[in-house]
C-alpha cells in the first residue's frame, strides 16, 4: 500500500511540521521546528546525541504533544488517529521476550491491518531472522533485527526508524542499508531515518534534516550537496565538528 492506493493527494508533504516547540519542565527539547518531507523521499534526520531527534519523532508518531506549533502527516495533524500512515521503528521498543520470533509475527499480522506476509517472509531471509528462538534469548543486534523486520513488513506510506542499527553488526548494516531499505524506497514510500550511521546510510538519502540542541541547523538536498563537493559525512562535521 502507498500514498497512492490510500487516496492521499500526491501534492502534500508527508510530513510538515510549522513553529514545533517542547519543553520538558524548565528544559526546551525542541525549539520552533519547522520542515516538510515530501513524498517518497528518503530523509536523514542527523544530529548528536541528545539533539532532540527522538522527541521529534515521538512527536510525529503521536506519542508526545508539543506545547506549540503543528505536525501533519499527509495533510491530518500527527497524533494516534493517523498511527495506520505510518510505521515507526522506536528507538527503544521492546518485543514480547516470551514469544518465538514465528509467535510474534503470527500476532504482528493480526494487529497491523497493513501486514504484509510475503514482505515477511523475504525479510525473514534478507535479515536472517530465525523463526523458532524465543524473542527473550535474541541478542541485541537480532532483536533490532526484528524490530526492523516488524516495521518494514507493514505497508504503511510513511517509514520512521529511530537509529535502525542500534546494536546491528557491520554487515547486518550493510546489508539493511543497501538491500532493505534500498529496496523498499522505490519513490511510493516516504522514509526519516534518525541515525548515527551516516557511512552506511549516506547513499541513500537524498534529503538531510540536521538537528543539534533542538533547532534545526541546515536542511539539505543530498544532491545538490554532492555538486557542492561534499558529502553527507562532511556536511554533518562542518555544522557540528
Ligand atoms: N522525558 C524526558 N525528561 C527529561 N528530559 C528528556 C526527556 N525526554 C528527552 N529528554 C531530553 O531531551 C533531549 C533530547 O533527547 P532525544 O532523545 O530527543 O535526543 P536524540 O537526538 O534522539 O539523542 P540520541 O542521539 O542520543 O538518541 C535530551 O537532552 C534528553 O535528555
Amino acid at each position: 500500500m502507498n500514498s497512492r492506493d490510500l487516496l492521499l493527494p500526491q501534492d502534500i508533504p508527508a510530513v510538515q511540521c510549522e513553529a514545533l516547540s517542547l519543553h520538558v519542565k524548565t528544559k526546551k527539547i525542541l525549539d520552533a521546528i519547522s520542515f516538510q518531507i515530501p513524498q517518497g523521499s528518503i530523509t536523514g534526520l542527523l544530529g548528536p546525541n541528545g539533539a532532540g531527534k527522538s522527541s521529534l519523532l515521538r512527536i510525529l508518531a503521536g506519542l508526545t504533544q508539543p506545547d506549540s506549533g503543528t505536525a501533519h502527516i499527509f495533510g491530518k495533524p500527527a497524533g494516534v488517529d493517523q498511527l495506520g500512515l505510518l510505521s515507526l521503528l522506536p528507538d527503544r521498543g521492546q518485543l514480547p521476550g516470551w514469544l518465538t520470533v514465528e509467535q510474534w509475527l503470527y500476532y504482528a499480522g493480526g494487529i497491523y491491518p497493513d501486514w504484509d506476509d510475503s514482505r515477511a517472509a523475504q525479510l525473514l531471509e534478507q535479515l536472517k531472522v530465525r523463526q523458532g528462538t524465543m524473542i527473550s534469548t535474541l541478542s541485541r543486534g537480532e532483536e533490532a533485527r526484528l524490530q526492523l523486520l516488524t516495521c518494514l513488513s507493514r505497508q504503511a506510506p510513511l517509514i520512521i526508524l529511530d537509529e535502525p542499527f542500534t546494536g546491528v553488526d557491520l554487515i547486518s548494516r550493510e546489508v539493511i542499508a543497501s538491500t532493505v531499505v534500498g529496496e523498499l524506497a522505490d519513490g511510493t514510500r516516504t522514509f526519516l531515518i534518525a541515525t548515527h550511521d551516516i557511512r552506511e546510510m549516506e547513499l541513500l538519502f537524498d534529503r538531510l534534516i540536521l538537528i543539534g540542541g533542538g533547532r534545526i541547523q541546515a536542511i539539505e538536498d543530498v544532491d545538490a550537496l554532492r555538486t557542492s563537493g561534499k558529502s553527507v559525512e562532511s556536511r554533518y562535521r562542518e555544522v557540528f565538528a
